[in-house]
């Protein structure tokens, strides 16, 4: 099997460490030649790469490793970039949560306002990753899992059509993986799915075994009283509290339509006050972020990085990350896997917008995804999807265009705003704060 090299985008991310741990448990599946790192954050950066540097030295002393924040040293040479960068990091992440919720609206960072923001920041900023490969390695492929995964996909599909780059979620697969464990599965891998929506806002119609069993009924029958809940103390992996309410609230979200199986973040679509109500504006996601997985990253990585060993480590292998390995996988050997990507229509969805990004499975090969289609839409969803693309396509052309009244339009569009006064009031205080990031809007 050929060796790859691949670049991480975002070096000094928290979820770098778990993504390198992930990698050196599957080189069995994914040989590795050489990781670089890269990031704008030097300080940041080599905080992770430190430890990294140890880890890898431990596990895997024969993969070269580099960490650098020259964009031609870390973008040559290499098979595949994986790109998750946050442009503007926690502190921005926190203006999203918060300005929203002065306002009594919905604070998320991919969802809403925040998200509309949180996009304004990162079109750029991927763009630019693109730009970077396609100068110093051509052949290369970029999986990108940068949020906001919707808005990101948008301005990919229409400012960079021929680029190599796959844009991909990893809460499809989370959900999955609980899926499994309330059917008493042993991997997600058993369930054969079919799924469709926009990213951050879809549904599952239909799950079977291998055998061709619908698991519906089963996981109908569990989700309507506790969501996706279940026994989070045996399932491995350390869960946040805000994350098992999450999980709970699904069953208010699934009682909109039983027939399906929904993706969490429709609660701040269909539950918006419900969630304004519940958030402390004072103390929000990014703070529980910042004290909680970005502190104990960090901390280990120091510790590691001074004592020269891993030994002891509480980092943990980003288990369910191992979708980044499949997907590498299928580019590089043409395995031909099916998993769910956001990708342009083109009639997956047969009475959809064929130019949306759409989340659906696909049939993923070395010549890139294959969607599958999934058929015609009921009324609600393509209702509420119709909307939404709305939303992320404005936004790609308020970036594009500099327009001010475009996104004054995708603001007030969007289900979580209640009307276009709040909307401008929203824009304004978004436009103050992300005065470094936003292109000027006129
Ligand atoms: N698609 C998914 O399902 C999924 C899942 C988890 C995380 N994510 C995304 O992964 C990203 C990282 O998340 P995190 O919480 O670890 O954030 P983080 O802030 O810890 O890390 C992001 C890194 O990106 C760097 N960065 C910012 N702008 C950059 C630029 N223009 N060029 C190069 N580097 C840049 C920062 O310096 C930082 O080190 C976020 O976009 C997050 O939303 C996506
Ligand atoms: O609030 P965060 O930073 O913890 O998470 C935001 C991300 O949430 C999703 O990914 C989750 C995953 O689905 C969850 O089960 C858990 O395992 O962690 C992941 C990362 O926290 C979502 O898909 C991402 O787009 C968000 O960035
Ligand atoms: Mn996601």
């Amino acid at each position: 099997m050929k060796k790859h090299s691949i670049v991480i985008a975002g070096g000094g991310s928290t979820f770098t460490p778990g993504i390198i741990m992930m990698l050196l448990d599957n080189l069995d599946k994914f040989p590795i030649k050489e990781i670089k790192f890269y990031d704008n954050d030097e300080e940041r950066q080599n905080t992770v790469a430190d430890a990294c540097r140890v880890i890898i030295k431990e596990k895997a002393p024969e993969i070269k490793f580099l960490a650098t924040v020259d964009p031609e040293e870390a973008f040559s040479n290499i098979d595949f970039v994986m790109a998750h960068i946050r442009v503007g990091k926690y502190a921005m992440r926190e203006k999203d949560e918060k300005i929203p919720l002065e306002h009594g609206v919905v604070g998320q960072e991919t969802c809403g306002p925040g998200g509309i923001a949180y996009g304004m920041r990162s079109i750029g900023g991927v763009l630019e990753l693109i730009e970077h490969m396609e100068t110093f390695s051509p052949n290369a492929w970029m999986l990108n899992y940068s949020n906001p995964a919707a808005i990101v996909a948008e301005a990919t599909r229409r400012l960079k059509p021929n680029a190599k780059v796959l844009n991909i979620c990893d809460m499809p697969i989370s959900i999955e993986n609980l899926m499994a464990s309330i059917l008493e599965l042993n991997s997600r891998k058993e369930m054969i799915v079919k799924y469709y929506g926009l990213n951050h806002f879809g549904w599952w119609t239909d799950i079977r075994d291998r055998e061709g069993n619908d698991l519906m009924p089963k996981l109908k029958n569990h989700v309507k009283d506790k969501g996706y809940a279940i026994e989070f103390s045996e399932s491995g992996q350390h869960v946040d509290d805000s994350w098992k309410s999450t999980f709970t609230k699904v069953k208010d979200v699934y009682a909109l339509d039983p027939e399906t199986m929904p993706n969490t973040y429709l609660k701040y679509y269909f539950y918006p006050q419900d969630e304004v109500e519940k958030a402390n504006a004072e103390y929000t996601r990014a703070n529980e972020v910042m004290d909680g997985r970005e502190k104990h990253v960090f901390g280990e990585c120091n510790r590691i990085a001074q004592a020269n060993t891993s030994e002891g480590s509480t980092l943990e292998i980003d288990e369910h990350a191992s979708y980044i390995v499949d997907l590498a996988r299928a580019i590089a050997y043409n395995t031909q896997e099916r998993m769910l990507l956001i990708v342009e229509n083109n009639g997956a969805i047969e009475n959809f917008d064929p130019t949306a990004m759409v989340e659906v499975p696909c049939i993923v090969g070395s010549q890139g995804p294959e969607p599958l289609t999934q058929g015609q839409i009921p009324r609600f969803q393509k209702s509420l999807m119709e909307q939404q693309v709305g939303v992320e396509k404005l936004v790609v052309e308020a970036w594009e265009e500099g327009s001010y009244q475009k996104l004054w339009q995708a603001l007030t569009l969007s289900k979580t705003v209640p009307n276009a006064r709040v909307a401008k009031e929203l824009l304004d205080d978004l436009i103050e704060a992300n005065q470094e990031y936003w292109p000027t809007l006129k």
